[in-house]
């Protein structure tokens, strides 16, 4: 994809893959002006996914888009996107449980809300664990908005690589069976 990002009609349905400078690799898509999915592929949550988590999407200034939201673990997120440099920054806060307890979170969220709410407040929240990183945008598809099969599966060992290159998407941004 080589278009210059100007508005937030041009941010909206865009697919990301990116690594912060942690090591860690997600990836996310801007699905409509109030929902974002997404699957993390390393990490402390790598092989969590989400689908149709509601969040506030806004234009700071031209081609750099500010996107924040709380989740049913009561972990929030603010992330930066500059896609015109290929970058953004993250901060996610993690609640304590989190921290201690990750494997809870690593899973189909959507089919476990109510786990979610439950260990939240099972658990400790304080102190968060705040992870403010630098990421590199590796990949960035146009996927069109409301697109459901561009988060669709668990991650798998290579699913970045395999969209990276071709190998996952047909041309109109649908899954390849396989
Ligand atoms: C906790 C979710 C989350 C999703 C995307 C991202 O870049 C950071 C955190």
């Amino acid at each position: 994809m080589t278009k210059t990002f100007k508005t937030l009609a041009d941010f909206l349905g865009t697919h990301f893959i990116y690594t912060y400078d942690n090591g860690w690799e997600y990836e996310w898509y801007a699905k409509n002006d109030h929902t974002v999915d997404y699957r993390i592929h390393g990490g402390m949550v790598a092989g969590r996914w989400v689908k149709d988590q509601q969040a506030d999407i806004v234009m700071l200034t031209e081609g750099v888009y500010k996107i924040s939201w709380t989740e049913p673990t009561g972990t929030d997120v603010a992330l930066d996107f500059m896609p015109n440099e290929l970058k953004l920054h993250g901060t996610i806060f993690f609640p304590k449980w989190v921290e201690e307890h990750p494997e809870i979170t690593v899973t189909f969220q959507n089919e476990h809300i109510d786990l979610m709410e439950a260990s939240r407040e099972k658990y400790e929240t304080y102190p968060k664990l705040v992870v403010p990183e630098f990421a590199k945008i590796t990949y960035m598809g146009d996927a069109g908005e409301d697109n459901d099969e561009v988060i669709s599966e668990a991650p798998y060992a290579g699913m970045p690589t395999d969209i990276r290159e071709g190998r996952y998407f047909d041309a109109n941004y649908q899954r390849i069976s396989r």
